[in-house]
């Protein structure tokens, strides 16, 4: 397995790219551990197949380098990188058992036969298709083959790296679960290097050791699902995690407190700074009750373990977690948990010290 070091990477799919935004993948910097597993995460057209072509191989970025284990790949193909991958819908042959499928990238490089069966064997268990070993994959359901295809890309042991791009969508919701608790059993038992691209937040924080966020060709945030729920580094990170997303509200800021309309929040450490200030707070950090700044409920959805009150605050739309048994006062208030307090300047996350 490898280590992955993306150096200076961008991509244009227009010849002659002219500024920022003519970039599919803006610049790219970081450097993935060997063995880890990442999940790619955001919203239609951020670049996540872009940047995922770009390590298998499929496409060569316009600028930059990538390594593996420090060797430059940039320009090796996918066979070349010894990379599995996994798509959205399954690459099955159809005339070949069950068995021979998998069997197939192990024969190819020359693996003995005894090694062949013992890996083939474990993987059809591994995956509930040992009954099926030696029946033709014609005729097996969508979902049916979409497991072989996933049993392709991990029978290998040799490979530098996975790549899995939306490898789920065809499954159902139920064997969804199911497989990515298998996966990351593969990955704590065999530490694959693994990229899983989604737009599922569910399937990322689930799958992921280190969730990858993009946004509009950039990479915002690489972090542990707990560091993206509480300390979001940029405005769409909070929204796009959580359910509901994080509030974001603007402020004005003075030394040490922030002004939301008529309210002053205190902030200990918080200093003025250039641009467009914004201060977030996830809804299960802001307490309803009877004292704090006033707001105006236009809805509460009761969701079972908790409830999601939606809110005004100066004129602001907010949402507040409130427990099932909590108390919702004539006199609506709240008041912001100061460790749930994240502050933004020009949409990214400025540290206080407080
Ligand atoms: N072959 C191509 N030629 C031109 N533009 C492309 C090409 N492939 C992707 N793009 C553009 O690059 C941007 C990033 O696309 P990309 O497919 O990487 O996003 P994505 O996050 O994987 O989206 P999705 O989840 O819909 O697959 C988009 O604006 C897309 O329209």
């Amino acid at each position: 397995m490898a280590r992955i070091e993306l150096d200076h990477i961008r991509h244009a799919y227009m010849a002659n790219p002219q500024s920022a935004d003519d970039y599919a993948l803006k610049e790219v910097h970081h450097q993935w551990s060997d063995g880890g597993a990442y999940a790619l995460l955001g919203p239609s057209g951020c670049g996540k197949t872009t940047l995922l072509n770009i390590i298998s191989g499929l496409l060569k970025p316009s600028e930059g380098q990538i390594r593996f284990n420090g060797a430059d790949v940039t320009n090796l193909s996918t066979e070349e990188r010894n990379i599995a991958q996994v798509f959205q819908f399954p690459v099955v042959y159809d005339t070949m058992t069950v068995f021979d499928n998998l069997a197939f990238p192990l024969r190819n490089r020359g693996l003995p036969e005894a090694d062949v069966k013992k890996r083939v064997t474990e993987t059809l268990e591994m995956l509930d298709l040992s009954d099926r070993a030696n029946k033709r994959a014609r005729g097996l359901t969508a979902d049916q083959k979409q497991k072989i295809s996933l049993g392709r890309g991990l029978v290998r042991r040799d490979v530098n790296a996975i790549l899995f791009d939306e490898p789920l969508t065809v499954i159902d919701p139920h064997l969804k679960w199911v497989l990515r608790s298998e996966l990351k059993k593969l990955h704590r038992r065999f530490g694959f290097t693994m990229v899983y691209v989604t737009h599922d937040q569910t399937e990322a924080l689930t799958f992921a050791d280190k969730v990858v966020v993009m946004y509009e060709g950039e990479i915002v945030q690489i972090g542990t699902p707990d560091e993206l729920f509480r300390r979001p580094a940029h405005t769409f990170v909070g929204y796009f995690i959580g359910s509901p997303g994080m509030n974001i509200v603007p402020i004005k800021l003075d030394q040490g407190r922030a002004r939301l309309g008529e309210h002053v929040i205190d902030i200990p450490g918080a200093t003025p700074m250039p641009g467009k200030m914004e201060l977030g707070i996830r809804p299960e950090f802001v307490t309803l009750g009877r004292e704090g700044m006033p707001i105006s409920i236009s809805k509460v959805e009761d969701i079972g373990r908790h409830r999601i009150v939606r809110a005004q605050l100066a004129d602001h739309d907010i949402a507040v977690v409130v427990p099932e048994d909590g108390d919702i006062p004539a006199d609506p208030r709240v008041t912001f948990v100061p460790e749930g307090i994240n502050l933004y300047a020009d949409s990214r996350r400025v540290e206080t010290r407080g």
